[in-house]
């Protein structure tokens, strides 16, 4: 088994830079305004000049404006878009771009519905559901409700850390893990040592199986 991993929600280079060290696979930058971890274009420009080939950087939106992904795109070489909101799959695919969509999960059928309708995606992110947010709370969900059959490459994330990842690649084979706030030690700040403990975990595991 190999899971990969993407930690999102950076905003200092000494972060990107440590999460690289790590051995990152992806690293997510938030165009999202009302997130902690929100970064402006300008600032990832700055920040993704750490990013070396072999790395990808990814795009987080969340009902964005299509001129809004477009200037982003303009500025920074982005390997792949998330999108976190409602957005429609002929909406994400209208950037020539590959992309991913999250699912916040309240039952087992609605993962299944989504892989249908977004068979077009490079990968179904799925989150925990909150009523108030789109994601980045923390909270893990009940893995159980994940199919075993995969149409598409499976993203876990949702209230990952050091302490339950190993656990949750263990259960759930996911394709990658994307985690932010279980790396933090505040809202956009990464803790460098959970970061390289969050990813060794992941390597254990599929070292284990
Ligand atoms: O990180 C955010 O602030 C965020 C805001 C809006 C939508 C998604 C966001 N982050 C993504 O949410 C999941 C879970 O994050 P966490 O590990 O539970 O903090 C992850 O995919 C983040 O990329």
């Amino acid at each position: 088994m190999n899971a990969r991993v993407k930690i999102c929600g950076l905003t200092r280079v000494e972060d990107v830079k440590a999460a690289v060290a790590s051995g990152a696979d992806a690293l997510g930058f938030v165009f999202y305004g009302p997130s902690p971890r929100a970064v402006t274009v300008e600032q990832a420009e700055l920040l993704v000049r750490h990013v070396p080939a072999f790395v990808s950087v990814v795009g987080l939106f969340v009902n964005p404006l299509e001129e809004q992904v477009r200037e982003v795109l303009e500025r920074i070489p982005l390997d792949l878009l998330q999108f976190h909101g409602d957005e429609t799959a002929d909406f994400c695919g209208l950037f020539g771009r590959r992309w991913i969509k999250a699912v916040r999960v309240q039952s087992a059928g609605q993962i299944e519905r989504a892989f249908a309708e977004y068979h077009s995606a490079a990968g179904l992110l799925v989150d925990a559901w909150d009523p108030q947010r789109y994601g980045g709370t923390g909270h893990s969900f009940n893995w159980d409700l994940i199919p075993l059959e995969r149409p598409l490459p499976l993203i876990l994330a949702g209230g990952l850390s050091s302490d339950n990842v190993f656990r949750a690649v263990e259960q759930v084979k996911p394709w990658a893990v994307d985690v932010s706030g279980g790396v933090e030690e505040s809202k956009g700040v990464k803790d460098i040592e959970k970061i390289s403990d969050f990813i060794r975990e992941v390597h254990r595991v599929c070292k284990t199986d």
